[in-house]
């Protein structure tokens, strides 16, 4: 990475902070004590002169004091916050990669989130639940441990840092899940803290690669900076105390020491038990975008292994397209009613303090990947995503009480709150009320049985309650105030493939249109919709 000051006799060039790319860079330099002039700008850095006869080493050393005086101002001294997920750092090959891309951007001061190695997360849960029951014993023995062993072992050898860097980790991975074999549980907490292994030992192969190829940089877990979280383990939230904490640590470390921070994605710390807690599946764009927040960055960026949001997954249907521009609504639709692409509430801090968000392809650099923005222009716009979530729950619950019973939605819905469940999709009538639950709070199997046991039970109090089974919602992401064009479209292909839908909801968001069908048509549906929306002229559509 280029050193932030380079000069030539008196004059020179330094790297500035600029908030967003049209503002004019900011810096002082009163501190020369003579006439200065910025002679020219470009990227992150200003080149000036100055005209006093001071020594090029005194005008270093001033500059450097006024480059920290703007820091300390409540400027920050990073640029941007890159996140590398799973796929793109799940090899040495891939970490060097990695690195190269990052110092391809000479002029970014980045953040860099790291998730664990391809698919640790997968095999450290795995390897959690045959600890359970395997006996003390054979823990060592277990298939998963050996390949999480392997992977990172090998990686830190061809990388060519030293074994002593996870050593401990790998040690204590081991004893942890030693400890599960004898207590034969796994709760949700010991397994947030088994999963944390994961991103705890990428990041630190990472930083110790960097620095080995003399590039400084300091690795950080996310529990130890100020990532204050809910105590719901295996889905917890980000809490506000957060921003200020993360922002003073890593602001701090950089005046004092300049490096490349390194953090682990997808981990916290409860506020109440203080123990590692994990922010769901995917959580490493959270807290990506967390960080972007917390020191006001210019920008945030998402690197993964596909070219950006595409117009549907492409493992069912591999026509799918990068969609260029998308809105903080409809991305945050998107994820929420099931692209992988994105977590769920990854938008939240972007959108909060209007911080662009850019996903980006880590295998090919040069496409240009989707640009997340709050506004965007949707004159043309029609439908931008189609998303599949599949194994859905639904429920039709019909009053029992008369016509026009008032407080009969107010009584449904206090139900699941109480059992703290949440509901995804609602359709109503006058004594009916349909809905769809979110499965992604119902984390393992036998939990879901019995959760849905009980909510049944509950609601059949008030309600002739009928429970709906392997449904999967198809969300029409895109421009609502078009929506009778997409709803006409939709339908006609749904008739001619012969699906009933059987709920319809069109939410208060203005960026989605939720279709329940059965999950065996739902694939089929999903392609079909594709062809028509994306692989035929826009003209054809409005026909
Ligand atoms: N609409 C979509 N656009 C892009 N990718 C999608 C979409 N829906 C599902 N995916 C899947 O999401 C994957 C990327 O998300 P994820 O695996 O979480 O990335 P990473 O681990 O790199 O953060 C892609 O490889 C793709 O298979
Ligand atoms: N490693 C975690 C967190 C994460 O964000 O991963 P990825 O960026 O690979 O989706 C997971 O697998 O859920």
């Amino acid at each position: 990475m280029a050193s932030a000051l380079q000069f030539q006799g008196v004059q020179g060039s330094l790297a500035v902070r600029r908030r967003r790319h049209h503002c004019k860079p900011q810096i002082g330099f009163a501190a020369f004590g003579a006439p200065v002039c910025a002679r020219r700008v470009w990227g992150n850095r200003v080149a000036f002169s100055v005209t006093c006869k001071a020594s090029a080493s005194d005008v270093i050393e001033k500059s450097v004091t006024e480059y920290e005086k703007v820091s300390s101002e409540g400027e920050t001294s990073f640029t941007c916050v890159m996140k590398f997920g799973g796929s793109s750092v799940a090899s040495s090959e891939r970490m060097k990669e990695v690195a190269t891309l990052i110092l391809s951007f000479p002029e970014e001061r980045p953040i860099v989130v790291l998730s664990a190695m391809g698919k640790t997360t997968n095999k450290l849960l795995l390897a959690g639940e045959k600890a359970v029951s395997c006996g003390v014993t054979n823990v060592s023995n277990i298939e998963e441990l050996s390949f999480i062993k392997d992977l990172h072992q090998r990686t830190v050898d061809q990388l060519g840092v030293d074994r002593s860097v996870i050593a401990k980790h790998l040690e204590e991975l081991e004893q942890l899940l030693k400890g599960i074999a004898m207590m034969k549980e796994l709760t949700k907490r010991t397994q947030d803290y088994l999963v944390s292994f994961g991103e705890c030992m990428s990041t630190r192969i990472f930083a110790a690669y960097l620095n080995k190829i003399g590039v400084k940089a300091r690795q950080y877990d996310a529990f130890e900076i100020g990532f204050i979280t809910t105590d719901d383990f295996t889905n917890a939230d980000i809490l506000e105390a957060t921003y200020p904490a993360v922002a003073k640590r890593l602001n701090g470390d950089w005046l004092s020491d300049p490096a490349i921070a390194i953090v682990t994605g997808f981990l916290g710390k409860a506020r109440k038990s203080c123990a590692v807690t994990t922010l769901g599946r995917g959580g490493s764009d959270l807290t990506a975008t967390a960080i972007g927040k917390a020191l006001g960055l210019p920008e945030i960026q998402v690197w993964k292994d596909v070219d950006g949001v595409l117009t549907c997954d492409p493992n069912i249907y591999p026509k799918a397209e990068p969609v260029p521009f998308l809105t903080f609504d409809e991305a945050a639709e998107l994820a929420y009613f099931g692209a992988q692409v994105l977590h769920p509430q990854s938008m939240r801090p972007a959108r909060e303090s209007d911080i662009p968000v850019r996903v980006k392809n880590s295998y090919n650099p040069k496409a240009p990947g989707t640009l997340i923005t709050k506004a965007r222009d949707m004159s043309k716009a029609v439908l931008t995503s189609i998303v599949l979530k599949r194994n859905v729950t639904m429920l039709d619950i019909v009053s029992t009480r008369m016509l026009g019973q008032y407080g009969f939605l107010a009584k449904v819905f206090s139900i699941f709150e109480d059992l703290g469940i949440s509901v995804d999709v609602v359709a109503t009538s006058e004594v009916s009320v349909s809905l769809t639950l979110d499965p992604s709070k119902l984390w393992s199997r036998e939990l879901i049985q019995q959760e849905l046991d009980h909510v049944v039970e509950e609601l059949e109090k008030i309600a002739v309650v009928n429970l709906l089974q392997s449904r999967s919602i198809i969300s029409l992401i895109g421009n609502v105030q078009r929506s009778s064009l997409i709803l006409e479209k939709a339908f006609r292909v749904l008739r001619t493939l012969g699906v009933t839908v059987q709920m319809i909801s069109q939410g208060a968001s203005k960026v989605n249109i939720s279709l329940v069908v059965n999950d065996s048509e739902a694939e089929q549906c999903v392609r079909a919709l594709h062809s028509v929306f994306f692989e035929s002229e826009l003209s054809e559509l409005e026909s």
